[in-house]
């Protein structure tokens, strides 16, 4: 599991080392060398004659570049440092300028060379033009450090001179080719508690994260800006509990309810589907593929599309019945009454006598006012805005993309539900501070029906670990980070690198599932 931890909880956790000591901004700036060092020889070669170029903000994390650049520059490396503020970290500037790097100060005023400590050289590269010489020297770096903002950011993106040298990095890399840009802790400007990306916010190709990750390399918006992250271990005791986390590989195992040798088809699960319609059959359909990719005990399907259904999935029986679990809503039409009276009826079912229960696109304004985390609501953005404007919020679609993370802890804090909300990176927010963010698939999978599918695989774990759900009120936001890693695994493995129909999708979830909890 990938953890990450908000800037409050990493100051803790450095400050007994800082009190006794311990040179963590050595042991950072170390590890940033060595991953830069990395990059230079990928992209060069060597790290010799290489060109690099350090972005340098007002603090500690303009302190760990100057530091790692002047590691670079005793290897050989071309070092020049942007100054972005009147006073960067001293101890980080006489290392780098006892290194021979260059520094050149940027401002309102454009690059007029006079740094600090001596730099003798730095009038250079103030040749050609003010913003043209910064605009040539990131042109030509190999490699972009950006040490313009870490965990002390305030606000969204990066103010003053260090937002001129954001866009022109931007403009740079819009130019085609340009350096490989590697972040110090988090690119510049990211909301790194929430992971807000507005304003000038610097885009990396990889992030070296110092401690622990923090939410906003895993959150959305922000966590494209983030590109690879490499989390370095410099010593610190973090809380137990992460403020945002991410499954991966090895924790499906543990969460997957994987049937034991006395299995039979009611003890691993029966999922009741309330989906679709005669007139639109193709939810239901989806959906219970999901459910029997994810290999749920038996499914009953319940609605106008029975016969669709049976003649895609034989194994289905059609009708009401006992159940450990719903998936209700996906392509129920706001005009179907027949079938929104049925998901009515089941959500009241859910919550009354504790069955765990997918609430997606036509359940989602039949919820009632309040509901058990048990009940995974799992809308997309625009779908998420409805439900929030429909308990008195004042929100757009915009506006839950912008900060997904804050709108989907509404929707939890307003409807007592555990939320998943959809996107390119997949949030879910559930009780007690559970967050999960997972950025498992391609792009292509943006596709019609692919949200049915994902619906069906979360109402098969659900089913099969129905009891558990509702005993431990985090365990769903698990379970469902869980479908999301499934899904968007699946959505790799059908189609590696290309387009996917959701239909395919369902269809390489038992591989994928067979992977990672096969023994
Ligand atoms: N502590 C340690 O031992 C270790 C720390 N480490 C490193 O330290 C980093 C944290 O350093 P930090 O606390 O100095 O804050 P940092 O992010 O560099 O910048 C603060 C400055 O930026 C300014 N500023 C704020 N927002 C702004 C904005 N939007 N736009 C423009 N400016 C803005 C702010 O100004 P102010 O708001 O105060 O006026 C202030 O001057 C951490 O991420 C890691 O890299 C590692 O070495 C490991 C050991
Ligand atoms: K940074």
């Amino acid at each position: 599991m990938l953890l990450s931890f908000d800037p409050d909880d990493v100051r803790a956790a450095e400050r007994p080392l800082l009190a006794a000591g311990v040179p963590l901004m050595d042991r950072a700036a170390f590890a940033l060398a060595v991953h830069a060092g990395h990059v230079l020889r990928a992209v060069r070669g060597r790290v010799g004659g290489a060109h690099v170029v350090l972005l340098v903000g007002a603090g500690n994390n303009g302190g760990d570049a100057l530091h790692a650049g002047a590691r670079l520059a005793r290897r050989g490396a071309r070092v020049t440092a942007l100054l972005a503020a009147p006073q960067v970290h001293a101890g980080g500037l006489a290392a780098l300028t006892a290194a021979h790097g260059r520094t050149l100060r940027v401002g309102a005023d454009g690059p007029d060379g006079d740094a600090p400590a001596g730099d003798g050289r730095a009038a250079d590269a103030s040749g050609g033009g003010r913003g043209g010489a910064v605009a040539d020297l990131l042109a030509s770096a190999d490699v972009v450090l950006d040490g313009l903002l870490g965990i002390g950011a305030r606000g969204g993106g990066v103010r003053g001179a260090g937002g001129e040298l954001v866009d022109a990095l931007a403009r740079v890399r819009a130019a085609g080719g340009g350096p490989v840009v590697v972040a110090v802790d988090v690119p510049s400007g990211i909301g790194v508690a929430d992971g807000t990306a507005a304003g000038a916010v610097v885009r990396a190709d990889l992030t070296v994260t110092f401690g622990a990750a923090k939410p906003g390399l895993l959150l959305p918006p922000a966590a494209e800006a983030a590109g690879a992250v490499e989390t370095v271990d410099i010593g610190l005791t973090l809380p137990a509990r992460p403020a945002v986390a991410r499954l991966e590989t090895g924790d499906a195992a543990d969460l997957w309810p994987v049937p034991g040798g006395s299995a039979q088809k009611y003890s691993r699960g029966v999922l009741g589907v309330v989906a679709g319609s005669g007139a639109y059959p193709g939810a239901a359909v989806l959906s219970v593929s999901g459910a029997l990719g994810a290999g749920v005990g038996m499914v009953r399907y319940v609605g106008g599309a029975g016969p669709q259904v049976l003649a895609a999935h034989p194994e289905v029986v059609v009708g009401e019945g006992r159940v450990q679990a719903w998936v209700l809503g996906s392509g129920v039409a706001p005009d179907d009454e027949t079938q929104r009276d049925r998901v009515r009826a089941a959500l009241a079912h859910a919550v009354d006598h504790g069955e765990p229960a997918v609430a997606d696109a036509g359940a989602l304004d039949l919820l009632p006012e309040r509901v058990p985390a048990h009940v995974v609501l799992t809308p997309h953005a625009g779908e998420l805005a409805t439900l929030l404007r429909a308990r008195g919020d004042d929100v757009a679609r915009a506006d839950v993309e912008a900060a997904p993370l804050a709108h989907a802890r509404r929707a939890h804090d307003l409807t007592g539900a555990t939320v998943l909300l959809k996107g390119a990176v997949t949030v879910v927010v559930g009780p007690h501070g559970a967050v999960y963010a997972q950025g498992d698939a391609p792009a292509w999978l943006a596709t019609a029906g692919a949200g049915d599918v994902l619906g069906g695989v979360l109402g098969a774990v659900l089913a099969g670990r129905s009891a558990d759900a509702v005993a431990d009120p985090t365990l769903p936001a698990a379970l469902a980070a869980l479908a999301a890693l499934v899904h968007g695994r699946a959505a790799h493995a059908a189609n590696p690198g290309g387009p996917v129909a959701a239909s395919a999708v369902a269809a390489a979830v038992p591989g994928v599932v067979r992977a990672l909890v096969g023994a």
